[in-house]
């Protein structure tokens, strides 16, 4: 058997902001190539962690503990700064939560779509440029010539989005880590989106971490699912068996909970108190605590 794309195991991270908080708690998870994983969790679950960790970003104040994080087996935390720039933008790109400020706003499209092009694949202005134009077809923008010439303050949101998924996808990367990349879309705009990114990645053969919130979207778009709680695993497999089969009590009432992935229209029941008392006891966080 061959070993996955990505390998996280035993990840642990505390926070020294917050007096040694734990982060993540022992997390593993892994992706094979061309698969695409939903990293779903309340806001707090460690999810943003583990991608910026995948990215080469933690942010000062969070210090990993123990664990590794093996992409096509070279431990990402043991990499040195140079190393990473080889890997990070090339073999691992981002799809980013906001498209009104991941653009540049100075700089014309067709410059922020070939700069990768043009520096880290060797290719002539005139390929880079030809390969623009494509990827700006291949997610469906109308008129790629004019929209090459654009700056991001003419493009709508949606667009926007569109051109950040293409760039993402440029330079043929083997995982694109998406961070919440439709939670500042409209509803419509958001299933389009998802719908194109999943084309993409099974177009390209690309794996997918998908952080998001919402175990709706991860219906929609992903292969698995790793469920997060207080930076803890709480649940994980194929999506259709954990949909079907939620095993954990926290994952039964977030289901009921809804918007309801298959009845969009059934009204919102909160998880109730006693399952959230249910999983600190679980994970062993002291009352009061964290
Ligand atoms: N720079 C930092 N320094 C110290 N602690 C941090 C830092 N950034 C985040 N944390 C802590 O890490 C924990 C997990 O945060 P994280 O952003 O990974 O959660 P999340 O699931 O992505 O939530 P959200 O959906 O709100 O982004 C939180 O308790 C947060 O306070």
């Amino acid at each position: 058997m061959t070993s996955p794309l990505l390998s996280i195991a035993g990840l642990s991270a505390v926070s020294d902001r917050d007096g040694g908080a734990p982060i993540l708690r022992d997390v593993s998870l892994t992706l094979e190539r061309g698969e695409v994983r939903g990293l779903v969790g309340e806001s707090g679950a460690g999810k943003s962690t583990i991608a910026k960790a995948l990215l080469g970003i933690l942010p000062r104040g969070v210090r990993i503990t123990s664990g590794s994080i093996l992409f096509e087996s070279r431990d990402l935390l043991t990499l040195s700064a140079k190393e990473l720039r080889g890997i990070m933008g090339s073999d691992i790109s981002l799809i980013p939560q906001d498209p009104q400020t991941a653009l540049n706003p100075g700089r014309r499209i067709e410059a922020q779509l070939t700069d990768g092009l043009r520096l880290k694949r060797g290719m002539s202005s005139g390929d880079a440029r030809r390969r623009a134009l494509k990827l700006l077809e291949e997610v469906h923008i109308r008129d790629p010539e004019r929209v090459l010439r654009a700056y991001p303050h003419e493009l709508s949101g949606g667009m926007r989005q569109r051109i950040l998924i293409a760039a993402a996808f440029a330079l043929e990367p083997k995982m694109v880590v998406a961070d919440e990349p439709t939670t500042a879309l409209d509803v419509t705009v958001q299933k389009q989106i998802l719908r194109l990114i999943r084309g993409l990645q099974e177009a390209h053969g690309t794996a997918v971490i998908f952080v998001t919130h919402d175990l709706g979207v991860v219906a929609q778009i992903c292969d698995s699912v790793t469920l997060l709680y207080a930076g803890k695993v709480i649940e994980e497999g194929r999506t259709s068996d954990v949909l079907a089969h939620p095993q954990h009590i926290y994952t039964k009432s977030l289901l009921a909970a809804g918007p309801r992935y298959d009845r969009p229209d059934a009204g919102l029941t909160p998880v109730p108190q006693a399952v959230f008392e249910q999983l600190r006891r679980e994970i062993g966080i002291p009352e009061g605590g964290r």
